[in-house]
């Protein structure tokens, strides 16, 4: 079994244990769920903005531990102040020591969208993810299939929330594209095998449909390759590691921002 496949099977008993204790119908009492949300490609495309999507990560299968020495609100507020387009808050546990309440306590100190980024495979987590505050859903293609993709799409534009597909090749993108996703995000990743290269990115680049965003994923560590995946029409960049890895992750992407 590959690791996308572990982390899986593990997510599916996780969302289980989830429902059992908060009905889907419970969901929608949180304070957070009647709230209106605010729109990725909007803060994408805003020139003020870096195009930056600023992730917050303790832990990742590939890397081990990066840093669990920082708090959530330091973080994300640091990254905001540093002009992050959207924050991007891992809520797994298992393999990336997140947790929904790490949404809860982002959402409290930030007016900028936020990505619950999760292994999303079933309905109630599109739900959960507007209760606990988030604004932008994560479906990544290499573990839904295209029917679940466009459900999911569905749902979650009926709640306001922005979609963001993940795809690491060409087969992915080519059966898992529909009219209600916002945005592409081409992981540089291979998330069973973690090996990385921007090349997938930039191959990718012009077979991805213009009237969607598109946005580069992972192993992003300098400002060169901000300029050349822009050359390449990306509006977006996913970055973790490259800030966490510091004592002050707001700090070292301000510095970052200055070289792009
Ligand atoms: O830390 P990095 O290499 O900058 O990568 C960030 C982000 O792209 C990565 O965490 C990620 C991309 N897709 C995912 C899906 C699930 C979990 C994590 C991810």
């Amino acid at each position: 079994m590959n690791i996308l496949d572990k982390i899986v099977a593990r997510k599916k008993e996780e969302v289980a244990s989830a429902k059992a204790k908060t009905s889907i119908k419970a969901l929608e009492f949180f304070p957070a769920f009647k709230r209106d949300t605010y729109s990725l490609k909007s803060f994408l495309t805003d020139p003020n903005k870096s195009g930056i999507i600023a992730e917050f990560k303790r832990k990742s299968p590939s890397k081990g531990i990066i840093n669990d020495k920082v708090t959530v609100e330091e973080v994300t507020t640091g990254y905001a102040k540093a002009g992050a387009s959207a924050l991007s808050v891992l809520t797994d546990h298992d393999f990336f020591m997140g947790h929904e309440d790490d949404v809860i306590a982002a959402r409290k100190v930030n007016d900028i969208p936020i990505l619950r980024k999760d292994f999303m495979v079933d309905e109630y987590q599109i739900v959960e993810a507007k209760a606990i505050g988030a604004d932008i859903v994560l479906l990544i293609a290499a573990c839904l299939t295209p029917d679940e993709i466009l459900s999911f799409a569905k749902l979650a534009k009926s709640l306001g929330l922005s979609t963001l597909l993940e795809v690491h090749n060409r087969e992915e993108l080519d059966r898992s594209l529909n009219p209600y996703l916002d945005v592409v995000g081409v992981n540089n990743r291979n998330l069973k095998d973690f090996s990385v290269s921007i090349e997938t990115s930039i191959s990718l680049s012009e077979v991805i449909p213009s009237e969607f965003l598109k946005i580069s994923e992972s192993a992003i560590s300098d400002t060169g390759t901000i300029k050349l995946l822009k050359s390449h029409g990306f509006n977006g960049f996913l970055i973790g590691e490259n800030f966490m890895r510091s004592t002050n992750p707001g700090l070292a992407m301000a510095e970052f921002v200055k070289g792009i």
